[in-house]
């Protein structure tokens, strides 16, 4: 299996609390970006610690309420499947903060995390504040829910989207990477790709390859796969008759989302919609 291709698992953690992946130091080529995903049945509670990192939960799937130091924010999730393709609610936890998250519906939460710098104020990124963004054109359109963009000056470290790319579309595309600590031109951001199907049978098609294709895998990936992208361009291709989605997290020495398209695919960007 390609060494950047992560399969579902379902570790028990505690009662009703199940482990679906674990990205985290130990296990993984990234340096700045951690990332977890677990299933919680209705009245489970998950408690975690945090120390040097800060932390983004994701309600990707039903409801949940979620304490971070003295504060709760209750009854948070807007959707019973991903494939609502609504925006959801997610909470910005600083580091060195302990958090808990209760399930008051069975429920699935993503733990994003990176470098917590400063201590900051724990924050509510409610599903009402974000604006579903629509990208591309041709067969390459796809809607965009940013939900910590570095455009919110919430975090240190961390961002986190989530795309949504219909039937025969590519998204991530034309391929573009930020694996430079060279801004204004590229900024390096390490990034995972947390993926789902509809339906939950399909897989797409993803590629992840250096200009000196020192790195160069591609993947079929399936429902719920995990994909890391240490460094690389990073395309997503979709089968015709299928919707996918993903939540990307990123983060890197410094928190700005500047990419660079790969040279020999940047004309699709001149082409007229069609
Ligand atoms: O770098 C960001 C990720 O590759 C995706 O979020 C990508 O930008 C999604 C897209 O624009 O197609």
């Amino acid at each position: 299996m390609a060494k950047l291709l992560r399969k579902p698992k379902r570790n028990p953690l505690s009662k009703g609390v199940c482990i679906v992946h674990d990205v985290k130091e130990g296990n993984t080529p990234l340096e700045y970006v951690g990332f977890s995903v677990i299933d919680l049945d209705k009245g489970a509670v998950f408690e975690e610690m945090l120390t040097d990192q800060e932390c983004c939960a994701v309600i990707l799937t039903g409801k949940a309420t979620v304490t971070a130091g003295e504060q709760t924010f209750e009854s948070l999730g807007t959707r019973e499947t991903v494939f609502e393709k609504v925006p959801t609610d997610s909470v910005y936890i600083t580091k060195e903060e302990t958090y808990r998250i209760q399930g008051e519906t069975d429920t699935r939460v993503a733990l994003c995390y990176a470098p917590g710098l400063t201590k900051r104020p724990n924050r509510l990124l409610s599903a009402k504040d974000i604006q579903p963004e629509h990208r591309g054109i041709n067969m390459n359109q796809r809607s965009v829910h940013n939900i910590l963009p570095d455009s919110l000056d919430v975090a240190d470290s961390l961002l986190v989207v989530e795309v949504y790319t219909e039937s025969g579309n590519f998204s991530s595309y034309p391929p573009h990477k930020h694996d430079q600590d060279n801004l204004p031109y590229e900024s390096l951001l390490e990034e995972t790709y947390y993926h789902e199907q509809d339906p939950p049978q399909g897989f797409v098609f993803q590629r992840v390859y250096t200009d000196d294709r020192s790195l160069d895998e591609s993947m079929a990936v399936e429902n719920e796969d995990v994909v890391l992208v240490p460094a690389g361009y990073h395309p997503v291709g979709v089968p015709d008759g299928y919707t996918s989605y993903y939540l990307n997290v990123m983060a890197g020495p410094k928190r700005i989302w500047k990419f660079h398209n790969d040279p020999a695919h940047e004309w699709i960007l001149d082409r007229e919609d069609s």
